[in-house]
């Protein structure tokens, strides 16, 4: 039994991660943290884990963590995350976080889009916890770093079209929506009920949300030349899920292929992603709870533009689930332990 700690366990991605842990066979979960919940059960904080999850939430240290458990997914706000994850690895422990700290290669960006890097060392060796696209890599990776949520829905959506050429990397608008879960469980008041509800809008329009950075270097990796993006985020008055909607300019040879079969080629033997019979466009409620991105192609003959579609539960395949699916690579577990639960639906 692999020992498991969750650094962060009383926030959204936390419960989420305790309850998919809670039906997976291979692990044990040693520790749970939280300084505002400490000495209260995970389960009295959140009621959905009662009879599931037996941990009390504790305010530990990184020093006293070590002890408790040989694998850690640090659910930490970025910018913190980084105080945590080297003293952990170096006692030899191994890591996913699901901040954006360890995301970016290269540390110039991150400190242009976040802050100082105090462990910029680390930046070359953290694997981009993508596993469609590095697998491999993440099963001997000490440091995993998980995608973001956005990043996920667009990156699946627009590698296999980079790779071939079949796109103007020069043409990418990506429209994404998320329900207000993306955002954490801790209180603001864009969040707050009336804020969100029976409304929509965009937010950090013109180019200055922090996932552009990460969304474009793993683009220009799928390119093989820089890309840039004008990305759009907005929220939606839901508790979970992404959609985005991606515009590109098809090149000459993207006009004449047969992008659909493309798709079902690159995806067909992926367990999480499933690419949708031609005019269906996924829904968030068909992948709510589950850890699949489903994915959708239109090609718009009259304006030579490909319309691409992407639905991921961002708590799930944005975040905890593809946490799960990284630690089970690191570790030699079949892929997709714990992760086979079909969406909930309605
Ligand atoms: N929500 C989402 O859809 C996604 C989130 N992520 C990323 O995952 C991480 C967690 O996100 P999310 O669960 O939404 O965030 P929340 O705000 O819901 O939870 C944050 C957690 O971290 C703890 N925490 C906050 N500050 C500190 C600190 N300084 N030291 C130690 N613990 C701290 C909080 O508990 P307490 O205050 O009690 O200690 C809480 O358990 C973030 O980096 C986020 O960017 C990634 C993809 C998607
Ligand atoms: C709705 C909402 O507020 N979403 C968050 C994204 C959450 C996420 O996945 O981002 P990180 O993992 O990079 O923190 C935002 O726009 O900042």
């Amino acid at each position: 039994m692999l020992h498991v700690g969750i650094i962060g366990a009383s926030g959204y991605t936390g419960v989420e991660l305790a309850r998919i842990l809670a039906g997976h066979p291979e692990i044990r979960l040693t520790a749970a943290t939280s300084r505002q919940y400490a000495g209260k059960a995970l389960a009295e904080v959140f009621p959905n884990l009662r009879k599931r999850v037996d941990i009390v939430c504790e305010n530990l240290s990184v020093e006293e963590l070590l002890d408790r458990a040989d694998f850690f997914f640090a659910a930490v706000p970025h910018k913190t995350a980084m105080d945590i994850v080297p003293r952990l690895l170096d006692a030899g422990k191994k890591v996913v976080d699901l901040s954006a700290d360890y995301r970016l290669h290269d540390a110039a960006t991150y400190e242009a889009w976040y802050q100082p890097h105090s462990s910029p060392h680390l930046l070359a060796e953290a694997v981009y916890g993508l596993p469609e696209l590095y697998r491999d890599r993440i099963r001997t990776a000490r440091l995993t770093a998980n995608p973001g949520c956005y990043p996920t829905s667009v990156i699946l959506a627009l590698a296999p079209l980079l790779r071939h050429g079949l796109i103007d990397p020069a043409t990418l608008i990506i429209d994404s929506k998320s329900g207000t879960s993306g955002a954490g469980r801790a209180a603001s008041v864009g969040t707050l009920f009336c804020e969100v509800t029976d409304g929509f809008k965009p937010y950090k329009v013109g180019g200055s949300h922090r996932h552009i950075p990460e969304i474009e270097q793993e683009l220009s990796l799928a390119a093989g030349q820089p890309v840039t993006v004008s990305f759009t985020p907005h929220l939606l008055p839901i508790s979970r899920g992404i959609l985005s909607t991606i515009y590109a300019t098809l090149t000459e040879q993207g006009r004449d292929a047969d992008l659909h079969a493309l798709y079902e080629s690159t995806y067909d033997a992926e367990p999480f992603v499933r690419v949708l019979p031609a005019g269906t466009p996924p829904a968030t409620q068909h992948v709510r709870g589950s850890n699949c991105c489903d994915l959708a192609l239109q090609k718009d003959s009259r304006t030579g533009r490909l319309i691409v579609m992407s639905a991921i539960d961002n708590i799930v395949k944005g975040a905890s689930g593809q946490a799960v699916q990284n630690m089970n690579l690191m570790n030699g577990f079949p892929e997709t332990t714990g992760l086979l639960g079909a969406p909930f639906f309605p």
